[in-house]
């Protein structure tokens, strides 16, 4: 694949890459979700095929990551089972300049945020059309909600001047469900000039279970972009 066929595609492998050459030998792996660390995943199985990478094991994020990991042959655990993640790749759907993110763009945030708070090293895959000056710029902030309580948490959500709106399924009737069980609400906002408050604020609110404001948790993104024609990896 060229450049010139599928940029956005090319940046998100070759960032996908670049983070599964970070992993050691002897870790506990967080696997993230989503079209960019699918790369992560794909990799780490080849870096494991050739000998390159031992004795590795994951732990997914999602329902996609587990059935990802199991195609690539990379070994899953739980949480119960380990005391600790050594690190953890995921992706993002906005990352500002704090490297604050927003998350949930595939409805995994819950289950990311669990894993990825808990990594001694959390590091983020984008391309380059994810970073942006203020979050809230281009993507809505998905907040996972107990089915029962849609209807109250909307109107809370109104109250605190958000716009929002159940997520639907694509090729399915009906709502997306979450690996939980629970449904997603998108929410826009005009402005999120405190992202730490908004996200404490809308956790609050009773039937919400977890919303994709990560703040204060990353330690590193790599941002794939083309430059000059060819495909880089910058560092944020
Ligand atoms: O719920 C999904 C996750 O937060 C993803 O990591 C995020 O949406 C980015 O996905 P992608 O790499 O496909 O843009």
């Amino acid at each position: 694949m060229t450049v010139a066929e599928d940029p956005v595609k090319l940046m998100k492998q070759q960032v996908g890459k670049a983070a599964a050459l970070r992993v050691q030998s002897n870790s506990i792996v967080g696997l993230g979700t989503g079209s960019t660390t699918a790369y992560t995943i794909e990799y780490l199985g080849d870096r494991l095929k050739s000998g390159d990478l031992q004795n590795i094991v994951g732990i997914p994020t999602s329902f996609q990551a587990e059935v990802l990991a199991k195609q690539y042959g990379i070994p899953l655990t739980t949480l119960d089972a380990v005391d600790r993640i050594d690190i953890a790749i995921d992706g993002a759907d906005e990352v500002d300049p704090q490297k604050n993110l927003i998350k949930g763009g595939g409805a995994a945030h819950t289950r990311e945020k669990i894993v990825d708070y808990l990594a001694e090293q959390f590091i983020v895959v984008v391309d380059s059309s994810k970073i942006v000056d203020r979050l809230g710029s281009s993507f809505p902030v998905p907040v996972e909600v107990i089915p029962m309580a849609i209807s109250p948490v909307m109107q809370a959500i109104k109250k605190l001047g958000g716009k929002p709106e159940l997520r639907m399924g694509v090729k399915k009737a009906g709502p997306v469900i979450t690996d939980q069980g629970n449904m997603v609400i998108d929410v826009r906002f005009d402005a999120i000039d405190d992202p730490a408050n908004l996200e404490k604020t809308l956790n609050n609110i009773p039937g919400v279970l977890e919303n994709g404001i990560f703040v204060g948790v990353t330690d590193l993104v790599l941002i794939g972009e083309v430059k000059d024609g060819q495909p880089s990896v910058r560092e944020l």
